[in-house]
């Protein structure tokens, strides 16, 4: 066991739950819900449109209330909580990050896929200009080895970045799929930037990968009140917070609060619970982004075709973030090869 006998439990119900929500969180759910997570003790919130800043778009979905509304709206409710955005690039720019900054977030989590990370080079160094934290996501961790994503984290660091994660955005690691990912950037980075880890249930292995992340040299692990998250969810907070508490780590969080907070505030108001159904489990197992479900299944339903056989089809051509509109191409395919069958 190479990790220190702590972790930073970082929650995204507020940017990751956005696309379980359909990004239509209102500012009374958000206000809630980082009352609530603040009291936990959570120390980084993430709060943006599933897609990061400027995610708000007919490709990815249309918000309900401005990203900017509710970023401020976290900033007023947090009392020791900082607040943190999701960028990427190319779809959020530096006058985003710029904006957020002004209106109080503190943190910033700059994703790439996993193969691209040179194109954060700049964001990274303009947030560190605006005296951000830095974290790095590399997304879709699952097609690259361990070498290659130790090797992209470091063009990260080197831009400025303090935290990469390996980010299994489709759920598809497995237990050592993942730490290994963990403990080839622990290696690569050193005492230069630490690393952090980001699950989803798809295949029901968050907590456990979560788990091994931490003991492989993990000092920051994402977890979502109630999984609220893409796909079958990501990691639950609250079930982190207990797991961990029993394995003697230390969290610096109240796990009752976060259950609390699960049950009360959460559940309150999600519109889908998230679960290991057949499109999600097809997820896992075919690699496939998390955040296309909804897309999979609206498309299912205009075309007339199973939402589950869409997502086999784009994990074999690999499709990754960005590449939303190739599933109504994928579905138009399916549907004219069942007409004419
Ligand atoms: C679209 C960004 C994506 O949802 C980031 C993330 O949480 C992931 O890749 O899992
Ligand atoms: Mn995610």
């Amino acid at each position: 066991m190479t990790g220190t006998n702590a972790v930073r439990l970082v929650d995204t119900t507020l940017r990751d739950g956005s696309h379980a929500m359909a990004h239509q969180f209102t500012e009374t759910q958000v206000r809630e819900t980082v009352r609530a997570l603040d009291n936990a003790g959570i120390s980084l919130i993430e709060v943006t449109h599933g897609d990061g800043l400027g995610g708000s778009t007919f490709n990815y979905g249309f918000s309900l209330t401005d990203e900017r509304e509710l970023i401020a709206a976290a900033v007023d409710e947090a009392k020791q909580a900082k607040i943190a955005v999701l960028l990427l690039p190319g779809l959020g720019t530096v006058t985003d990050l710029r904006a957020a900054a002004d209106l109080g977030a503190g943190a910033v989590r700059i994703a790439t896929h996993c193969t691209e990370a040179d194109v954060s080079i700049q964001h990274f160094g303009a947030a560190r200009d605006l005296g951000l934290e830095t974290v790095g996501f590399l997304m879709l961790a699952h097609m690259s080895t361990p070498e290659d994503l130790a090797e992209q984290g470091r063009i990260m660091v080197d831009a400025g970045c303090q935290c990469v994660y390996v980010v299994d955005s489709a759920g598809a690691l497995i237990l050592e799929e993942a730490s290994d990912r963990v403990a080839a950037l622990v290696a690569e980075f050193g005492a230069d930037a630490q690393v952090g880890y980001h699950g989803h249930q798809n295949l029901s292995f968050g907590v456990a990968n979560s788990v091994l992340a931490q003991r492989a040299g993990a000092q920051q692990i994402d977890g979502s009140l109630a999984a609220l998250g893409a796909g079958a969810g990501n990691s639950p907070t609250e079930v982190l917070a207990a797991t961990f508490e029993r394995l003697g780590v230390r969290t610096g969080v109240d796990k009752d609060v976060l259950m609390d907070a699960a049950e009360n505030v959460v559940k309150k108001y999600l519109t889908r619970l998230p679960v290991m159904d057949r499109s999600s489990i097809v997820q896992g197992f075919a690699g496939v982004y998390s955040s296309f479900l909804l897309h999979a299944e609206r498309a299912a339903g205009r075309y007339g075709v199973p939402a589950h056989e869409i997502l086999y089809r784009v994990g074999a051509e690999r499709y990754v973030g960005g590449q939303e509109d190739m599933i109504i191409d994928i579905a138009l395919r399916l549907q004219q090869e069942k007409a004419a069958q």
